[in-house]
């Protein structure tokens, strides 16, 4: 037994010629607030899409709590408790923040999670209270600003119980002061239900501040992997963002 929650073991997917995930090795182990570094379009969100289902891999290993994953459709690998949000948020509109919730919970995993729906229904306050969504739980989500709707689906994520969620660019599109609130919500998702994260993030001083460990790649290759402090040192990583015309890494 290990203590890793996810195994990764030379993943490879082409799309014609391209190698988007070239041989990529990493684990993550249970209770991790683990990153996923690189600079536009280095594979980043093919390796989730991946790793969660929507695409199939070529060749590796995908290891989820002991068993494998790889090739399994996204409706299973949620079933399993491993989910992903998406860097475009797509609420029903017409729907409050409660009902969203409800809506997300109505899966299998749910039903035998939560067979008793008052539990169900506390589960899911419970899950907006982490998120800050009390104060909104009754509002239609076309009001809110996209801060919330930011936190909604972090919330939406949370509420089928999973072991580990895949979060793309949960601060896409936000301005710095929303960032702060939803940055909290993320880390208190990990200390306060022991949800295991995996973060990709171009806001690099904010990625930095919440994870605590990171692969960095670069044209679908793993290029280095440590602790925020080592990543941000490391020469081939500053390299690969300098070359993309970005001293970001530098600041962050
Ligand atoms: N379905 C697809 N078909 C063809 N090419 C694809 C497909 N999905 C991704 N790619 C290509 O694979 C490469 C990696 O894309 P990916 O979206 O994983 O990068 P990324 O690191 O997430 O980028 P960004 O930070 O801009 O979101 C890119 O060159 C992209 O154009």
């Amino acid at each position: 037994m290990t203590n890793n929650i996810l195994e990764i073991n030379n993943l490879s997917k082409n799309f014609g010629g391209l190698k988007a995930t070239d041989d990529i090795t990493f684990n993550v182990k249970k209770g991790e607030r683990f990153g996923i570094l690189g600079p536009n379009g280095a594979g980043k969100t093919t390796i989730f899409n991946l790793i969660s289902g929507f695409i199939k891999p070529d060749n590796g290993k995908i290891i989820f709590q002991n068993e494998s994953i790889f090739g399994m459709n996204p409706i299973k690998v949620a079933h399993k408790g491993l989910v992903r949000t998406f860097q475009i948020v797509k609420p029903f509109k017409e729907l409050s923040v409660f009902e969203n919730l409800k809506v997300a919970s109505l899966t299998p995993r749910m039903n035998k999670l939560f067979p008793n729906e008052s539990e169900k229904i506390d589960w899911i306050k419970h899950v907006a209270s982490i998120c800050e969504l009390e104060e909104v739980l009754y509002t239609d989500t076309e009001q809110l600003p996209q801060g919330y709707l930011k936190k909604l689906e972090v919330a939406k994520a949370l509420t089928v119980k999973p072991e580990l969620i895949l979060l793309d660019e949960p601060f896409a599109g936000l301005t710095s002061s929303e960032i702060e609130p939803i940055s909290n919500v993320i880390i208190k998702a990990n200390e306060k239900s022991g949800t295991t994260i995996i973060l990709i993030e171009h806001r690099l001083k904010e990625f930095m501040q919440i994870v605590n460990r990171i692969i960095a790649i670069d044209y679908g290759k793993k290029i280095a992997e440590g602790t925020p402090k080592e990543i941000v040192e490391n020469k081939q990583v500053i390299e690969s963002y300098l070359g993309k015309g970005g001293g970001e890494i530098a600041n962050a």
